[in-house]
């Protein structure tokens, strides 16, 4: 992930919402906006805080001792906020992670884990759904995986096409997720995306 050359600072941060509160013809200086640019900046460190995650290191710690354990492991309904990357606005969603471990699995608060860490950045849908597909398939090696991402986009519900009760639904499946047709259904009946609405 390309970081810009210089950093910015906090102050910097900050005179960028003064600025925009001013371009949208309010006063910065009125007491009412006086501590906004600092609780925006800080609301925006915790909504973007995904680019200083190791989402990979997350995976890093597994287990062995399941008895053999080899099936399907899902966990779903997994909430997130995240920010689209042409409107930065909200999006906001549920994501369901699934896998078939080979002999490790992982703790399963990890899978929310990386779901938080691409999250918390700017981005497109698409492209949150193949990170986190292909985050797991790269450590884990699982024999497959399977992402499917559920969300509305805030950018077509308060502005634009205004849209409201429209969801965009992305998947990414790897290995026998991808190539086993038994695989793929099994996951997408244990999700079970319209049935539990
Ligand atoms: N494929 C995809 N499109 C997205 C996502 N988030 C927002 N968009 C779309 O990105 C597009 C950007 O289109 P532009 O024409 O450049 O922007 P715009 O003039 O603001 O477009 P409108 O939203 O139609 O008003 C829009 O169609 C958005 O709906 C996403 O996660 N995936
Ligand atoms: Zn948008």
């Amino acid at each position: 992930m390309s970081q810009p050359d210089s950093p910015v600072t906090r102050e910097q941060a900050e005179d960028a919402v003064r600025t925009l509160l001013r371009w949208a013809g309010d006063d910065p200086t009125r007491e009412g906006l006086l501590d906004t640019p600092k609780r925006v900046v800080k609301a925006y460190s915790d909504w973007f805080s995904g680019y200083s995650e190791d989402a990979e290191g997350f995976l890093r710690r597994t287990f062995e001792e399941v008895e053999g354990y080899d099936e399907m492991i899902i966990l779903r309904d997994i909430a997130f906020e995240s920010h689209c990357e042409h409107h930065m606005a909200p999006i906001i969603g549920r994501a369901h992670v699934g896998y078939l471990p080979t002999n490790k699995v992982v703790g399963i608060s990890k899978l929310a884990r990386v779901v938080e860490a691409f999250a918390r950045r700017f981005q497109v849908q698409e492209k949150l759904t193949a990170q986190i597909a292909h985050c797991i398939d790269d450590v884990l090696k699982p024999r497959g995986v399977g992402v499917v991402i559920e969300a509305a986009h805030e950018c077509m519900t308060t502005r634009g096409v205004h849209k409201r009760g429209v969801s965009m639904v992305t998947s990414q499946m790897l290995g026998s997720f991808r190539d086993d047709p038994s695989t793929r259904n099994e996951f997408l009946a244990f999700i079970d995306l319209r049935g539990r609405r």
